[in-house]
């Protein structure tokens, strides 16, 4: 009999966490949620009430809009995809455009956001057998976890993947602003006063340059078991 744990994954923007996180959980059966995601979601609804501009935001009418905000996810079994809902509306595209990315990591510094989505997650994971990924999962949201991973990628490998991604999609963006937009992400992400991006001091690190994720999976395999059972 394995028992059920918590796997928290942190690291840099587009190192491959929530790919890595994905297989986990489908591997052991496990829920998976993306934390970003949620920051993503919070910054397209900011950006919708006209909150952001010229790189600000009014931090005026924050407390109102976080509220009445509601996001949830569900699993689309023809997708084969967990969709990221804000306020019913399915908004899985809207939250990975380059405008959200441009400013999710100004909104995600604001304290009464992390306040929000940390009770969040945190109410999400309360019944163990979760994979959540993100930059505070380990260090803030769910310190006890019994696994943490902190993943990195050499900058350039990730915004190489990233732009595959991207282009695939049919979004027209360079390698250059793929990459400027990684590298101020993990500037501001790192920077920041509440919850920086940080290697918790139990985390395993997994530089994956270099790795499938076939290889991945078969470096984590006696992790788990070593927690699990
Ligand atoms: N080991 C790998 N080898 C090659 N490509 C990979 C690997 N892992 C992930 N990728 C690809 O890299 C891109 C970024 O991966 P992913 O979205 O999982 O990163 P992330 O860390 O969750 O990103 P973000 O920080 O933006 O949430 C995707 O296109 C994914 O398919
Ligand atoms: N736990 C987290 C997760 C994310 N963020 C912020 O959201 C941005 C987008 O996250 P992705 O995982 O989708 O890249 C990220 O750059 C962070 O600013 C966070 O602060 N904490």
């Amino acid at each position: 009999m394995t028992k059920k744990i918590v796997i928290a994954i942190d690291g840099f923007s587009s190192c491959g966490k929530s790919t890595f996180a994905k297989a986990i959980a489908k591997r052991l059966n496990y829920l998976y949620i993306d934390s970003g995601a949620m920051y993503r979601a919070v910054t397209l609804e900011f950006l919708r009430s006209g909150l952001i501009k010229d790189g600000k935001v009014d931090t005026s009418r924050v407390d109102e809009i976080l509220k009445n905000i509601n996001i949830s996810f569900s699993y689309d079994s023809d997708r084969k995809e967990y969709l990221t809902t804000l306020n019913g509306e399915v908004v899985e595209s809207e939250i990975r455009s380059p405008e959200v990315a441009n400013n999710v990591s100004l909104v995600a510094a604001i304290p009464e956001v992390r306040t929000r989505l940390v009770e969040l997650q945190r109410e999400l994971g309360k019944e163990k057998g979760i994979v959540m990924d993100g930059r505070d999962i380990g260090t803030v949201v769910f310190p006890n976890a019994e696994l943490k991973i902190f993943m990195t990628a050499d900058p350039l490998v990730r915004a190489q993947r990233r732009l595959k991604e991207l282009q695939a999609k049919g979004v027209d963006i360079s390698l250059d602003e793929v990459l400027s937009n990684i590298q101020e992400r993990d500037y501001l992400d790192q920077n920041r006063e509440v919850a920086p991006l940080r290697k918790a001091d139990d985390a395993v690190i997994l530089d994956n340059t270099n790795m499938t994720v076939d290889d991945q999976m078969n470096w984590v395999e006696n992790l788990v078991k070593s927690v699990t059972m």
